[in-house]
């Protein structure tokens, strides 16, 4: 399989849990990646930006940019996952929970 093909695959697959949890359906939350047949790690490349293309303020200090509603999206897709990776100078300015509430 290409490798787009499997992220088509792979992005459906995850909004289509994200949509169960939002109806308040039942996701399998007990299914592996290998039980649903995938061959790579899932990844998923989340952030926040201002209208003008902005991840923080100047001097690269950190900014909320999210809403209220955003924010529970970024906590719900935290837990959805097995780990959290962020970039050294993130971890310098921010000094981040990186938790999933
Ligand atoms: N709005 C948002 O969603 C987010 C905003 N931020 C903000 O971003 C700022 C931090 O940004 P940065 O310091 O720029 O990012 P960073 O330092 O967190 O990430 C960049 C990473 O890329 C690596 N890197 C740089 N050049 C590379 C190369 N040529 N090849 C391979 N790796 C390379 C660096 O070593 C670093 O680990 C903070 O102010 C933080 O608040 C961080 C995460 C999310
Ligand atoms: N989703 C989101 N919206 C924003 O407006 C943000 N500035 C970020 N930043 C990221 O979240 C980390 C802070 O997380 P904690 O609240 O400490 O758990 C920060 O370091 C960025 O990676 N994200």
């Amino acid at each position: 399989m290409d490798p787009d093909t499997v992220t088509r695959y792979l992005a459906k697959d995850f909004w289509s849990t994200v949509d169960k949890k939002f109806s308040s359906e039942p996701a399998s939350e007990t299914s592996t990646s290998e039980d649903r047949g995938y061959i790579y790690p899932k990844v998923t490349l989340t952030f926040a930006q201002t209208l003008d293309g902005k991840i923080s303020a100047s001097e690269r200090k950190q900014l909320l940019i999210s809403c209220k509603e955003s924010m529970v999206l970024t906590h719900y897709l935290r837990n959805q996952h097995d780990g959290i990776l962020v970039g050294v100078g993130t971890i310098l300015n921010d000094n981040p929970s990186l938790n999933g509430n």
